[in-house]
């Protein structure tokens, strides 16, 4: 069942057209993913579906209602943009004045042991972390128990490993049966975490579908590395129906192919008692989906 509706999404500041056309729909329980390279007109969707702006075209029902609607404002949860908060809040104070907003908040002490913000709790708000900032700003989009979150931007700023937990957090958001609506554009963060996404490119959807599919639809190939432990005849591989072309570099193998090309390919070389070394897997990326759909390299 569709949670959000957004149909036809027309959104303009003067001059400058920040969503042009843009429509999808966000089934119940998903991580939906808005992808795409700054200025594509992610945030002012989102804002519009959070009931921060209006449309000047289209429509949008959230949970079936009109987003500025005063009973939406207990069911969707949105992410804090950056230092929003006073600098002198505490962690616990904070998630305390945010509960004091909703009729039935979820408990301040069993957020912050699932955020593993138990030991900060009476740190300052200028005193954390980015990592840590983030995981308030999580738990503050949840402390009203919300069948929706919304998250922008989630890790920008953030180190590797700080990235990967926060990702761990939205997994276990959305295992809650919390529907979540993720902004980004970071190609791994949205391949790792959505269900499904849909790429805006100039204030427009140019795709909706899983990361899987996004892929497929630019090219099926697999493309293997390797150097050979022997020498084999060519004709080993170009005889599999999954390899397409099979050339050599040096002492370099790269075949390509389609379906279960790894399979094959092992399984042949393996009778021949032959080692594939330096073996490398390579396919399509969300990168080169993103290329394929819209003509152009998504650089931020
Ligand atoms: N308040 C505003 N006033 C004028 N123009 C704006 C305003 N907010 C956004 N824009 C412009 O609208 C376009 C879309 O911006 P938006 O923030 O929605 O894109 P985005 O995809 O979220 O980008 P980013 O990833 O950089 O946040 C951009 O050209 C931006 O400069």
């Amino acid at each position: 069942m569709a949670v959000i509706e957004v149909r036809n999404l027309h959104k303009r500041y003067g001059e400058t057209v920040a969503v042009d056309d843009v429509s999808f729909s966000v089934e119940r329980g998903e991580i939906f993913g808005i992808l795409g390279p700054n200025g594509a007109g992610k945030t002012t969707t989102v804002e519009c579906i959070e009931g921060l702006r209006s449309p000047d075209g289209g429509t949008v029902r959230v949970l079936g209602f009109e987003p500025r609607e005063d009973q939406l404002r207990q069911l969707v949860g949105a992410q804090l943009q950056e230092s929003a908060l006073p600098e002198k809040l505490e962690v616990r104070e904070a998630l305390e004045l945010y509960a004091s907003f909703y009729r039935n908040p979820a408990d301040p002490d069993a957020l912050l042991a699932e955020l593993g913000m138990t030991g900060h709790q009476h740190k300052p708000y200028k005193k954390l972390s980015g990592g840590q900032k983030q995981r308030l700003s999580i738990a503050l989009a949840l402390i009203g128990n919300p069948e929706i979150a919304v998250l922008d931007e989630l890790t920008t700023g953030l180190d590797p490993q700080a990235r990967r937990d926060t990702w761990d957090l939205v997994e276990a958001i959305r295992d809650r049966g919390v529907t979540v609506v993720l902004v980004t554009h970071f190609m791994a963060e949205a391949e790792r975490l959505c269900d499904r996404i849909a790429v805006i490119d100039s204030g427009r959807v140019v795709a909706v579908d899983t990361p899987g599919g996004l892929v497929d639809r630019v090219s099926a190939d697999t493309t293997l590395r390797f150097r050979p432990s022997a020498p084999f005849d060519d004709h080993l591989l170009t005889d599999l129906p999954e390899v397409r072309e099979v050339r050599r570099h040096n002492s370099q193998v790269t075949v390509t192919g389609s379906g279960n090309l790894l399979h094959a390919v092992a399984a042949v070389l393996a009778r021949h008692q032959i080692v594939a070394a330096d073996l490398r897997v390579e396919q399509a990326s969300l990168d080169d989906a993103f290329v394929a759909l819209t003509g152009r390299a998504f650089d931020n």
